[in-house]
């Protein structure tokens, strides 16, 4: 923590709090099929689509497993980041169908998707599940995650599965942005890290305000910051009643994002939606479901059961109606939702620069205040 604290306030001294963000050219040539494809043919692509073209130095001759790694991926050259990301999509979503078609028989196969690190992907009963995985940060969101979040779906949206959920592991959905994304200070500088930090975000919030499949989300614990506001674009939110919903943005000298200015009032009306998202009211899972964020609530011991009950249930139901209705609901307002995200990044930008945020981060590290 002393680390931590240290790098913080000598970012401080320098008006940063910034973390380097990597938005390199990405890069990816995949020509083996996804039956092919190794694990490491996964990782590779996944390094290609997220990290951009092999970045780090030669491992040395004698670590021989990591010189293969480095070899491989080093291999993939230079292609443009959408490339890189849709010949993983493509590789990813190969896998989906050409393992359904080898499980016949087996349709209970649980498909798990390789490549993430971050997130754990798995398909089962017409359900693609993606878990952010990192229980002991409480499923703080890194970059890395968004962008990972981002890829899964995006492969989600071009499998056979006919819901989407979203869940976390451990004992809380998730903490919202992790705070370390802002503690390194990158070589160009504190504004441009502030403007790649808003293409992050919005990119991340556009896909969820593009998927065209029902997105459920399973609240299996607290849920802060953006991992609240971005509940207002799914289709479902089941929670369990240990879960909490906290909207902290004033506190943290930061604004609503994940289009939470416009769905939050909305869904809850102005009144209820100025006292969490302006003054950062903490709801239980009783009150986000009688405010209508939350679909319904159940309890903690039987959650798991009943909601994946619930959910394969729905996931039998004709595939294409589903899509087709989600579709046209969202429709109403893509265009809409679209520029408010835009507006809800741009706005994040300059608070990022501000010395509220830097001081709210500070804090947080410094003296380990809670929320
Ligand atoms: C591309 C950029 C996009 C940006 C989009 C913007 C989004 C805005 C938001 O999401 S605002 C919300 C930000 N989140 C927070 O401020 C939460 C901060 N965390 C806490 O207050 C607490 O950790 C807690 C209340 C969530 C949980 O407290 P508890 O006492 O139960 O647990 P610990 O504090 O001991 O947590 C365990 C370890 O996890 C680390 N951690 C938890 N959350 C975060 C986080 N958001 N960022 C970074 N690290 C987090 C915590 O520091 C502990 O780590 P340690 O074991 O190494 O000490």
């Amino acid at each position: 923590m002393a680390g931590v604290t240290g790098r913080l306030i000598r970012c401080w001294c320098r008006r940063a709090v910034w973390g380097s963000l990597k938005v390199p050219a990405l890069h990816l040539h995949v020509s083996k099929t996804a039956m092919e494809a190794s694990q490491e043919d996964f990782e590779n692509a996944m390094n290609q689509a997220t990290e951009g073209s092999c970045n780090t130095p030669r491992p040395g001759v004698f670590d021989l497993i990591n010189k293969a790694k480095w070899e491989a991926w080093n291999a993939l050259g230079n292609l443009p980041k959408e490339t890189a990301r849709q010949n993983y999509v493509d590789l990813v979503s190969g896998l989906s169908s050409s393992s359904d078609s080898s499980s016949q028989g087996k349709p209970e196969a649980d498909q798990k998707q390789a490549g993430y690190k971050t997130v754990v992907m798995t398909s089962e009963d017409s359900i693609t599940k993606i878990m952010l995985n990192r229980p002991a940060k409480k499923n703080a969101l890194t970059e890395q995650m968004y962008q990972e979040i981002i890829l899964a779906l995006e492969a989600a949206s071009k499998d056979d599965s006919a819901i989407t959920v979203l869940t976390g592991n451990g004992d809380y959905y998730s903490s919202g942005n992790d705070l370390t994304n802002f503690t390194n200070i990158p070589p160009d500088g504190v504004e441009a890290k502030a403007k790649n930090s808003a293409i992050l975000l919005r990119d991340f919030v556009g896909s969820f305000i593009d998927f065209p499949k029902p997105l459920v989300a399973v609240v299996n614990g607290p849920a802060v910051g953006i991992s609240v506001t971005i509940l207002g674009l799914f289709d479902l939110v089941y929670a369990t009643d240990r879960a909490t919903f906290h909207t902290p943005f004033s506190h943290l000298g930061q604004t609503p994002e994940g289009c939470s200015s416009y769905t939050f009032p909305k869904i809850m009306g102005p009144a209820k939606a100025a006292e969490m998202l302006i003054f950062g009211k903490k709801l239980t899972a009783g009150e986000a479901c009688a405010q209508g964020l939350v679909t319904e609530v159940f309890p903690d011991s039987t959650f798991q059961k009943e909601v994946w009950t619930r959910l394969k249930a729905y996931s039998k139901l004709p595939q294409n109606a589903l899509r087709i209705s989600k579709q046209i609901i969202r429709s109403q307002e893509k265009e809409k939702l679209h520029a408010i995200n835009a507006k809800e990044s741009s706005i994040l930008q300059e608070r990022w620069l501000s010395s509220e945020c830097m001081n709210a981060i500070m804090n947080f590290f410094s003296q380990k205040a809670k929320l």
